[in-house]
């Protein structure tokens, strides 16, 4: 048993389920403290828990810069976010300091895709306004040009990033017939062929595309890029998704772009900021669903995240190899 100095110090951002907790317990190398609660840590709580940590388990709602690393000193080996967005760590600060930083990927893949796919589907076909519709008495009768909405088979769809998720996406999107699947990024993808995308400038993909699904990661390239500009190019009929990051899109550009008629509907599991404020101008329109950030909040995904950040925690911790760790 080693004494409770020679343990190292860990702080964790928030309450996080068993699995991880229980392998860090396990591991006996760890004293651990926590922010034990299901809300995000307060600034100045972060700022006191993470002093002398030498780990540091966070999530995408912690911003991660250069005063964090300050107030944590120069014993920070590690930081391991139990997310695999990490557009919320200051990565060049984190690097210049030679600190190793863990993240989740892989493992919240099958989920955010089944999300994604469940929120186009119910974008499209108003699922959200005809269970409204049901409730207030707006359903007088079957009417054959009530509630009607676009479908996959025969369509076109364009996915923004078809990294881990997008493909898992395209692989979804295949049984339903659609037509064409093409794709933008940085560049052309080999898996792609599994799905037969199609490698188009982003104008092409825009214009052409009936559905618009967003899941790129959120750079300096990619903030914004859902602007004015883009929405105006967008077919009138077509739908938008974005299961990515909310900084993606220009919500006040979306947001004219619904209320004008310019593209039909939008589909958003992230949005800025986070939660979005009830009196948001883009949850009065009907043609808008909005889910809370819950693309991996599917019942196991949350405790098998939760288990690979404390493994890549402990990898950091111990100077050993960490099994998802961020290349940078
Ligand atoms: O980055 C992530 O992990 C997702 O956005 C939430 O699970």
């Amino acid at each position: 048993m080693k004494a409770v100095g020679e343990l190292m110090k860990v702080f964790i951002t928030r309450r996080i389920p068993q699995e991880g907790m229980k392998i860090l317990t396990a591991a006996g190398v760890c004293e651990v403290s926590q922010w034990d609660s299901d809300e995000p840590v307060p600034r100045t709580e972060l700022l006191r828990g993470v002093q002398g940590a030498q780990g540091l388990l966070c999530l995408l709602t912690d911003k991660i810069d250069a005063e964090v690393l300050d107030a944590a000193g120069p014993n920070l080996k590690v930081i391991s976010t139990m997310s695999v967005g990490f557009d919320h760590l200051a990565v060049d600060e984190i690097k210049k300091r030679g600190i190793r930083v863990g993240y989740t990927p892989d493992v919240l893949t099958d989920a955010t895709a089944e999300l994604t796919m469940a929120l186009l589907l119910a974008t499209a076909r108003r699922i959200p306004e005809g269970v409204e519709e049901v409730k207030n008495g707006g359903w007088s009768s079957w009417k054959p040009l009530w509630l009607c909405g676009p479908g996959l088979s025969g369509s076109t769809v364009g996915i923004i990033g078809l990294g881990r998720i997008g493909m898992a996406i395209a692989q979804r999107l295949m049984p339903f017939g659609v037509k064409r699947l093409l794709y933008s990024g940085r560049t052309a993808k080999a898996h792609a062929a599994e799905v037969n995308g199609e490698f188009v400038p982003m104008e092409t993909l825009v214009s052409e595309s009936d559905f618009i699904v967003v899941t790129c990661s959120l750079t300096p390239e990619t903030q914004g890029l859902c602007n004015k500009a883009f929405f105006s190019k967008m077919k009138k009929t077509a739908v938008f998704i974005n299961s990515s990051r909310g900084a993606v899109v220009n919500q006040e550009d979306l947001y004219e772009a619904l209320s004008s008629g310019q593209i039909a509907a939008a589909g958003l599991d992230v949005t800025t900021p986070e939660p979005l404020p009830t009196s948001h101008p883009l949850l009065t329109l009907k043609n808008c669903v909005v889910l809370p950030h819950i693309g991996s909040a599917e019942n196991s995904t949350r405790g098998v995240m939760s288990a690979l950040a404390a493994r890549n925690l402990l990898g950091g911790l111990q100077g050993s190899d960490m099994p998802s760790e961020l290349s940078f």
